[in-house]
């Protein structure tokens, strides 16, 4: 149904975006991507780089005046970065005299340990890191955000789901467990240093970001994504690459340094007995309504109807300060990995990361529910399926 790409590096010219398959007349502009763009770039323990990058977000393909026309929407966000690099990370071929003369083009032969670099040289048989930290690197990010803020807006205007994330563990320190925000939240949220619900956890993980920040150390953590106001149905029991979870969990897993997932209380369910686990079925005047929220609003792989509640965990940034053993590939030597500079730590701009690729995965699957050449057929098709759903 919907397909995506990104392309371009983390010091090229700029990423390039490209979603099709939405239906014409979803409503967007340049400023509901920069203002997800500007949410990404937030976050206490972030590097140098977050203060100055500008995301300089051109539309190029697919919108008319504020709205999709149902051809492949493309966008273009450029890296401020890019007139210091204009000469090492060229596309066409420079004068290798002049490149051997720039610092910034020194052949990066220290790899990292938990980063792409050596994996990354031995794969595609480079002699040095540039090629592949430049396309690893979590810059790329920006070119997902920027595709899941069009499919958050079509999901609020066909459906009126609406998605927000949040930091429930930083550095070891966990927010209270059962708060979950509501979509109003997402304002508070995007003024904390760590975008966490509980403020003393708040205070806590700051205090850990600046622990680490002094000792060259570096932290990951969880977030979770919250989406109110889906429908049940989406995704399904009949096949593994149709269930929600499969579905939720790759496009998690899919984004740089995320190394677990949950659907719901996921883990710790896995250590609860099942009269304490499942979400018992109750009649209510609002219908059938599930009584608690563990199973994160999906079972046989799709939606139950209830809030959708998924987690994503980070490992810590590769690049510590206080750098790690490695190899030297250029001499078999030991030696120190490379560093310059690096974010502490990056767990809240994770968080919105995680929004857009979970917005994509359930555009995806409300496309493939209800179809729809325009946002209007969609939200017809949506609004008589509910009519017409039995159990209600
Ligand atoms: C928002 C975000 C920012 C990141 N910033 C950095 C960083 O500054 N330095 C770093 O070494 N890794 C950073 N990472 C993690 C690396 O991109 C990631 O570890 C690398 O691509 C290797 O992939 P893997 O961790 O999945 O193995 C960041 C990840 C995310 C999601
Ligand atoms: C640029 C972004 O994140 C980058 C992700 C990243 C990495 O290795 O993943 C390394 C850093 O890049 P640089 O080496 O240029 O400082 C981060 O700043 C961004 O999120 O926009």
């Amino acid at each position: 149904m919907l397909r995506w790409l990104t392309a371009g590096e983390s010091h090229g010219p700029s990423l390039v975006a490209i979603l099709e398959g939405l239906p014409a007349h979803v409503e967007v502009t340049t400023a509901d991507i920069q203002e997800s763009l500007a949410r990404r770039r937030l976050g206490y323990g972030r590097g140098a780089r977050m203060k100055f990058e500008q995301d300089e977000v051109t539309l190029t393909g697919g919108i008319r005046h504020g709205r999709t026309m149902g051809g492949p929407v493309a966008i273009e966000v450029g890296n401020t970065e890019w007139p210091k690099w204009e000469k090492v990370m060229s596309a066409d071929p420079v004068d290798p005299v002049e490149l051997e003369a720039l610092a910034r083009n020194a052949a990066l032969t220290r790899p990292r340990p938990g980063h792409a670099d050596l994996a990354g040289m031995q794969k595609y048989d480079f002699q040095e890191a540039r090629p592949v930290l430049e396309r690893a690197s979590a810059r790329e990010t920006a070119a997902r955000v920027a595709l899941g803020r069009v499919a958050s807006n079509f999901l609020e205007q066909a459906v009126g789901a609406r998605i927000v994330s949040h930091v429930i563990e930083l550095g070891g320190v966990r927010a209270p467990a059962g708060l979950w925000p509501e979509p109003d939240d997402v304002a508070r949220l995007d003024e904390d240093p760590v975008r966490c619900l509980d403020r003393d956890a708040a205070a806590a993980m700051v205090a850990a970001i600046d622990q680490a920040h002094t000792d060259g150390d570096t932290l990951g953590g969880v977030v979770e994504v919250v989406v109110h106001g889906l429908p049940p149905g989406l995704g399904s029991h009949v096949h593994w690459d149709r269930r929600l979870d499969s579905r939720l969990a790759g496009a998690l897993m899919g984004i740089q340094a995320i190394k677990g997932v949950e659907v719901g209380d996921g883990f710790e369910l896995a250590a609860t007995p099942g009269s304490k686990a499942h979400d018992e079925i109750v009649p209510t005047a609002d219908g059938i309504r599930r009584v608690s929220g563990r199973s994160g609003g999906t079972e046989g792989g799709m939606t139950t109807g209830e809030v959708l509640r998924v987690r994503a965990a980070m490992k810590p940034i590769a690049t510590v300060p206080r750098a790690l053993r490695t190899v030297d590939v250029a001499t078999g030597e030991e030696a120190v990995a490379n560093h310059q500079r690096s974010d502490v730590c990056a767990v809240p701009a994770a968080g919105i990361v995680a929004e857009a690729m979970v917005a994509l995965v359930l555009a995806d699957a409300v496309l493939e529910k209800f179809g729809g050449d325009s946002v209007a057929e969609t939200r017809r098709n949506h609004q008589s399926y509910l009519d017409t759903l039995r159990f209600r």
